[in-house]
C-alpha cells in the first residue's frame, strides 16, 4: 500500500463540532445545553436566542457539517483512503456520545477526531477534549469497550486552510466598488474570549500577550494579507479584531469589538472594509447574525461599504487539508518521520496537547491529551 494511503492505526476518522438548532423547538434546550453551568447571563441568551429565531431556528452550521462529511468522503475515495467518517456534535443531534456508541458497535478501535474549530484555547480545544472524555466516560459506564480518540493537531495555518480564505478576501475586495477598492482596509475578526483565557491558551511566555489564540489569528492575518498584497499589489492595512462577546460586562474579553472597529475606521476617513472571519470554519451564526446582520447593518448606518469574506466551509482544498492531517498523524503514530505541513512563522501545533494546555477554571478530564487516561 502506498504510504499516502496508509491511514492505520486509525479505522475511522470522527468530525467533532459544536451543533446547532435544526428548528425553533431546538433552540432553548440547545442553548441549555451550550451553556450548562457557565454562567451566561439571561439577557445575552435571550438576545443569542433572538437571532437563531431570525433564521427560523435553524442554525446553518448543521447543513455545512453534512457538506464537509460529503467533500471529505468524496475526497478520501477519489484519493483511495478506506477510512469511514462519522459525524458527532458536543451541544445537539446526532450528539458525540451517540456517535461514539455507533461507533464502537461497528467495531472502531482507533479514531482520529477533526474538531471543526482550528486554533488553540479552552472553548476551541480543552472543552471539545473534556466532551470526548465524558462521552468515553459515559459509554464506559454502560459496559462498552470504548475506541481510542485522537485529535489531529490545530490547522489555522495548514495551506488548505489559508487558501480558501485568501481567495475569499480576494473576491470581496473585486466585489468592492472600484473608487473604494484601493482605499479597503482588512478586518480579520474572530470570536472574542476572556483575555484570562486568551493568555492561559498557549503560554504567555513563549506567546505574549493574549497567549497562543492571539498569535496564531496573527499569524494568520499576516498570511492572508502578505498574501493579497502579492496578489493585488496593493497594500490594505488591517486589523485582527473580535466579536460575539458574551459573559459579564466587568470580566475583561478580547477587543476591539468588530462594530466599533468600523466605526473607528470611518471616523479616519477609511473608504470601505472587508470583514474576514478568520476564527470561524464555515459560515456559523456567529457569522450570519453578528457581521452578515450586526455589523453590516452598523455599516450600512456608517455609509461604509463592507464586504463580508467567505469561510472555508467544505472546499474541497480544506478536505484535502483534512486527508493529509489524517495521513500525517498516521505516519506519526507508527513511528516514521513525518514533514508536517504549516506555513507563518509558528509552524506546525503539538500532536498531544501537553499537560496543563488551556486549562479550565475547575478541572475536569479531558481526552486525547497527555494528561488524559484515555490515551
Ligand atoms: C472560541 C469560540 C468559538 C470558535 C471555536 C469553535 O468553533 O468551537 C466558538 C464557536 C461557536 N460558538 C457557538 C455558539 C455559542 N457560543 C456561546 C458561548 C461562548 N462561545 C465562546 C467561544 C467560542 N465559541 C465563549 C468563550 C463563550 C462564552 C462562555 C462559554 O459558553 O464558554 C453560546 C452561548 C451564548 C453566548 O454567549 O453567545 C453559544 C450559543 C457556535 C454555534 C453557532 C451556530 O449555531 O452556528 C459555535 C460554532
Ligand atoms: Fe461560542
Amino acid at each position: 500500500m502506498a504510504e499516502q494511503l496508509d491511514t492505520s492505526p486509525y479505522d475511522a476518522l470522527l468530525l467533532l463540532s459544536f451543533g446547532g438548532p435544526e428548528g425553533p423547538d431546538d433552540v432553548v434546550p440547545f442553548l441549555e445545553n451550550v451553556t450548562r453551568g457557565r454562567g451566561i447571563p439571561t439577557e445575552r441568551l435571550k438576545e443569542v436566542g433572538q437571532h437563531y429565531f431570525l433564521f427560523g431556528g435553524v442554525s446553518p452550521i448543521n447543513g455545512q457539517n453534512r457538506a464537509l462529511l460529503d467533500a471529505l468522503r468524496g475526497d478520501f475515495a477519489e484519493h483511495g483512503l478506506d477510512l469511514p467518517v462519522y459525524w458527532g456534535n458536543r451541544n445537539w443531534a446526532p450528539y458525540l456520545t451517540d456517535t461514539l456508541r455507533e461507533m464502537a458497535a461497528d467495531g472502531r478501535r482507533r479514531v482520529a477526531v477533526l474538531a471543526t474549530s482550528a486554533y488553540a484555547s479552552y472553548s476551541g480545544c480543552r472543552q471539545y477534549r473534556e466532551n470526548l472524555a465524558e462521552a468515553l466516560a459515559t459509554l464506559t459506564a454502560e459496559g462498552i469497550d470504548v475506541p481510542r480518540v485522537d485529535k489531529l493537531r490545530h490547522y489555522f495555518n495548514h495551506p488548505g486552510f489559508l487558501r480558501p480564505m485568501i481567495d475569499g478576501v480576494l473576491a470581496s475586495l473585486a466585489d468592492l466598488p472600484e473608487d473604494v477598492r484601493a482605499g479597503a482596509h482588512i478586518a480579520f475578526t474572530t470570536h472574542s474570549i476572556p483575555v484570562a483565557a486568551a493568555d492561559t491558551s498557549g503560554p504567555v511566555e513563549a506567546h505574549g500577550e493574549g497567549g497562543a489564540y492571539v498569535a496564531q489569528h496573527l499569524d494568520v492575518a499576516r498570511l492572508i494579507a502578505d498574501a493579497v498584497r502579492e496578489e493585488t499589489g496593493a497594500e490594505h492595512p488591517w486589523r485582527l479584531v473580535y466579536q460575539s462577546r458574551s459573559g459579564a460586562p466587568h470580566i475583561p474579553w478580547l477587543e476591539p469589538d468588530i462594530c466599533d472597529h468600523l466605526e473607528e475606521l470611518h471616523g479616519q476617513g477609511v473608504p470601505a472594509v472587508v470583514m474576514a472571519p478568520i476564527g470561524f470554519v464555515s459560515d456559523h451564526m456567529e457569522v450570519l447574525y453578528d457581521l452578515d446582520t450586526e455589523a453590516t447593518a452598523k455599516a450600512a448606518e456608517l455609509g461604509l461599504p463592507v464586504r463580508r469574506s467567505a469561510t472555508v466551509g467544505a472546499d474541497p482544498r480544506f478536505a484535502a487539508a483534512v486527508r493529509d492531517l489524517v495521513v500525517e498523524r498516521a505516519a506519526a503514530e507508527r513511528g516514521r518521520e513525518v514533514t508536517r505541513c504549516a506555513l507563518g512563522a509558528l509552524g506546525p501545533g503539538h500532536d498531544l496537547c501537553p499537560v496543563g494546555c488551556c486549562p479550565a477554571r475547575a478541572p475536569k478530564p479531558a481526552a486525547a491529551g497527555a494528561d488524559s487516561v484515555y490515551a
